[in-house]
């Protein structure tokens, strides 16, 4: 498990008449926000103490800085590697892909920092994917005795994964169940905009008007704006939405609220667009978001593609990260994952392959041993050089 936070500063609103089990200290303050997510924070920090501990074995000499500074470094390679090949295609779509094209080097012209619109807008299309259950499955995928999760009850609860079965069974949920799929009648579940942090706040919060007060205390642009911006069409009224929003009552809706388009907020009318085939987001966000994703990447002297950032051997081996295989190399005993877990299981075959029949990153390729190229097996490394 992470440490206890023990006073340091986490956004830690647990009910502490629920369980004397303190908030978790993670890298980011929000890491005890879900009991997914803190199931993810942990599942992250264990691969770069297990990367860590295996470094400090194969290279005695380096310290303890260099240790902890090169498995942070892989750790990062990986994420970066998992996020734009395995996972942002099933966001953004082959549109999206090609949008944003081919890694082409380190473009020191451009800011990669994260712009408020992709924060307090676009990025938070995430909040329409979320399924109002947790889904807890032991290793055979059946649920576990104690059940599944209603998010409201995962809302800054670290300690279920001390006292209802640690980890594994949250992650299993995560790749076995479906993401909430948008419908015209509901984009956000009910756990988010009637029961957000329930146990802790004497009126449960909303999460839809959050986000749109958010952009407002931003003073982002309003959402025909970015339109305009992304070179997308600019309606007049809500009519003319009618191919990015096709259902007429949702139209309505927002004819009622706003009265013209030009007064939607962003969130508000990005969120609500018809997704682009193969994505999971409409043209607007998909505009922001290739945006985002492509600054992140060229402007990023560190990305793990630029050459010189890695050994060619190395990068061979980052290019094998799965996400499965972090989960079965840092779970408390995965044994089965699926081979895509962006990919629900009765969409791929077979649904389930053991952990051992997955590919992993083969950390002797940082055995420090030489100047020159390293090649190693399982087992033994050799130095040309
Ligand atoms: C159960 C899951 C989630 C909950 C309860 C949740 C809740 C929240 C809350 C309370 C905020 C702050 C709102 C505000 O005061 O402005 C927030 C911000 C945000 N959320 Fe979520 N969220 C969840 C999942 C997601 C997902 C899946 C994504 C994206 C894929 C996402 C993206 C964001 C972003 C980009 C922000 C703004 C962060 C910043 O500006 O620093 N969230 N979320």
């Amino acid at each position: 498990m992470m440490p206890f936070s023990d006073g340091a500063p986490v956004d830690c609103r647990r009910d502490p008449t629920e369980s004397g089990i303190d908030c978790f200290l993670a890298g980011d303050i929000r890491a005890n926000e879900q009991s997914g997510l803190t199931a993810m924070h942990t599942l992250w920090f264990r691969e770069h103490n297990r990367i860590a501990d295996a470094f400090k074995q194969m290279n005695p000499h380096w310290d303890s800085d260099t240790v902890f500074h090169e498995a942070r470094k892989l750790v990062g390679a990986e994420m970066q590697h998992i996020t734009y090949t395995h996972w942002l295609p099933h966001i953004i779509g082959s549109r999206g892909m090609e949008m944003l094209g081919e890694y082409t080097g380190y473009n020191q012209d451009l800011e990669p920092t994260i712009s408020n619109v992709f924060a307090t807008a676009a990025y938070r299309f995430g909040h329409s994917l979320i399924n109002p259950i947790l889904h807890r499955l032991n290793a055979t995928f059946q649920p576990i005795p104690e059940g599944h999760l209603p998010l409201h009850k995962a809302f800054f609860s670290p300690w279920r994964i001390v006292e209802e079965g640690g980890i594994d069974p949250l992650l299993r949920g995560l790749i076995a169940t479906p993401a909430k799929l948008k419908t015209p009648g509901q984009f956000l579940n009910t756990e988010l905009t009637e029961k957000l942090f329930r146990a802790v706040h004497e009126v449960a919060l909303d999460l839809a008007s959050l986000n749109i007060q958010r952009g407002r205390d931003h003073a982002l642009p309003g959402y025909t704006d970015w339109r305009r911006e992304c070179n997308l069409s600019v309606p007049e009224n809500f009519d003319q939405l009618s191919t990015e929003i096709s259902s007429s009552d949702v139209r309505n809706s927002l004819q009622q609220l706003y009265g013209h388009p030009g007064n939607v907020d962003l969130w508000v009318g990005g969120l609500l667009e018809d997704p682009v085939e193969g994505a999971r987001v409409g043209p607007t966000f998909l505009c922001l978001l290739v945006d985002q994703f492509r600054r992140l990447r060229a402007g990023d002297r560190f990305w793990y593609e630029n050459p010189n950032i890695f050994k060619r051997e190395q990068l061979q081996q980052i290019k094998q990260s799965t996400l499965g295989r972090v989960m079965c190399d840092n779970g408390d005993n995965i044994q089965d994952v699926t081979v895509d877990v962006f990919i629900l299981p009765r969409e791929q075959s077979p649904a389930f392959v053991p952990c051992s029949s997955l590919p992993y990153v083969n950390l002797r390729l940082w055995t420090d041993c030489c100047t020159g190229n390293v090649f190693c097996n399982y087992i033994h490394c050799i130095c040309s050089g």
